[in-house]
């Protein structure tokens, strides 16, 4: 029988163990801090996070990383991509020479500009061909509530990914196969910087045009990022891709839109982060895709002037007004 750790017990970890219990593995799911782990064994439910989904009797919740990692054969990481190193460096050492680490974080570390699957191989110390990566349109509480949905597992290694690809294979979930990785982890992260413009527009009162104008050149820019870095473009139309920026920028569930929409509205970034204890990865990761974008010399008009809006040094309606007064350009140019 298949046995995972889940390392991170909020909305998506949770969920995504329910995945793999849902796919017949046992699961143990480490959460950080030791109440919500004994609340979650006792009431076998994720109050905090996912109120109202039972979990299953497969999943056991634990507050000892130790307990979660004990023979398994895949680690799947749900912490956010900011704690990624330094908690995957503590736990290194306890995680079996043969497991494989999976990365279900969707964004990029700051100032070094590596991506998850990057950060976890040095954090490591092991090769690409133990890494693994699931990303896709995905909102955490629609695949907890078992509502049906596609994603894509990807790794540098063929046989791994169809390995990945049965144990999370379950009734609700369908995962595909791709062995893109680097495609696939900057569309994951970069729909979240795409989520919070959309969000903006929201809050300013626009509406589907606009929306749409974003998803598409917002998908252009990574796509030319990723073709930088070695990506396939056809990644980016693919469920890594198109599909989870239209999950993530249609649906009120996102929290890139929510704090989005927010900053539209006139709060500020601290006002709209207040009361959430949910994490928003585009605010952070912008600034670490504007980075990545400058050292390719890759163009990135949205990243910019999402990174400007969560500084302070553009205002939500400049950030609109700019993006559209930029000097007009033919629609392909590259990719
Ligand atoms: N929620 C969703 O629908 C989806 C989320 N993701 C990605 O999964 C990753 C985890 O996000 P969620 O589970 O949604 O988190 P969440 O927003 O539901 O909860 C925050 C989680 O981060 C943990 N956390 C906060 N600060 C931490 C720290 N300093 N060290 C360690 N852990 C800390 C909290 O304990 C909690 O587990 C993110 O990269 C997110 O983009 C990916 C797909 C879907
Ligand atoms: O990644 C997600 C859906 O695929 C979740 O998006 P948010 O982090 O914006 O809620």
């Amino acid at each position: 029988m298949t046995r995972a750790a889940v390392l991170g017990a909020g909305s998506w970890g949770t969920a995504f163990a329910l995945v793999l219990a849902d796919a017949g593995a046992t699961v143990g799911l480490w959460a950080r801090r030791r109440a919500l782990a004994e609340t979650m064994t006792t009431l076998r439910e994720n109050p905090d996070y996912l109120p109202g989904i039972r979990l299953p009797a497969a999943v056991s919740p634990t507050a000892e990383v130790e307990a979660a990692l004990a023979g398994t054969h895949y680690v799947f990481l749900a912490v956010p991509a900011q704690e990624l190193r330094s908690h995957l460096t503590r736990w290194a050492p306890l995680v079996p020479a043969d497991a494989v680490l999976v990365s279900l974080a969707k964004g990029v570390e700051l100032h070094s500009g590596k991506r998850m699957s990057e950060v976890i191989g040095e954090a490591a110390g092991i090769g690409p061909e133990r890494v693994a990566v699931v990303t896709g349109p995905n909102l955490a509480r629609e695949v907890a509530e078992r509502q049906p949905a596609a994603s894509v597992v990807a790794s540098v290694d063929a046989d791994v990914v169809r390995r990945l690809q049965r144990a999370c294979h379950s009734p609700a979930f369908r995962p595909y196969t791709n062995t893109d990785v680097v495609g696939c982890e900057l569309a994951g992260a970069a729909k979240n910087v795409i989520a919070l413009a959309v969000g903006v527009a929201v809050g300013l009162g626009f509406g589907d045009n606009t929306r749409a104008s974003l998803i598409t050149r917002g998908l252009a820019e990574v796509t030319r990022l990723g073709v930088a870095l070695g990506a396939d473009p056809h990644t980016f139309a693919g469920l890594a891709g198109l599909g989870d920026v239209v999950a993530t920028c249609s649906s009120p569930l996102s929290r890139n839109r929510q704090l989005g929409t927010a900053l539209g509205e006139g709060r500020t970034v601290a006002e709209a982060r207040a009361g959430s204890r949910q994490v928003a990865e585009g605010v952070r990761t912008c600034a670490a895709i504007l980075e990545l974008a400058g050292r390719h010399r890759v163009d990135m008009p949205v990243a910019q002037h999402v990174t400007q809006v969560v500084r302070g040094e553009l205002s939500p309606s400049e950030l609109i007004a700019s993006l559209v007064s930029r000097s007009a350009k033919p629609e392909r140019h590259g990719w």
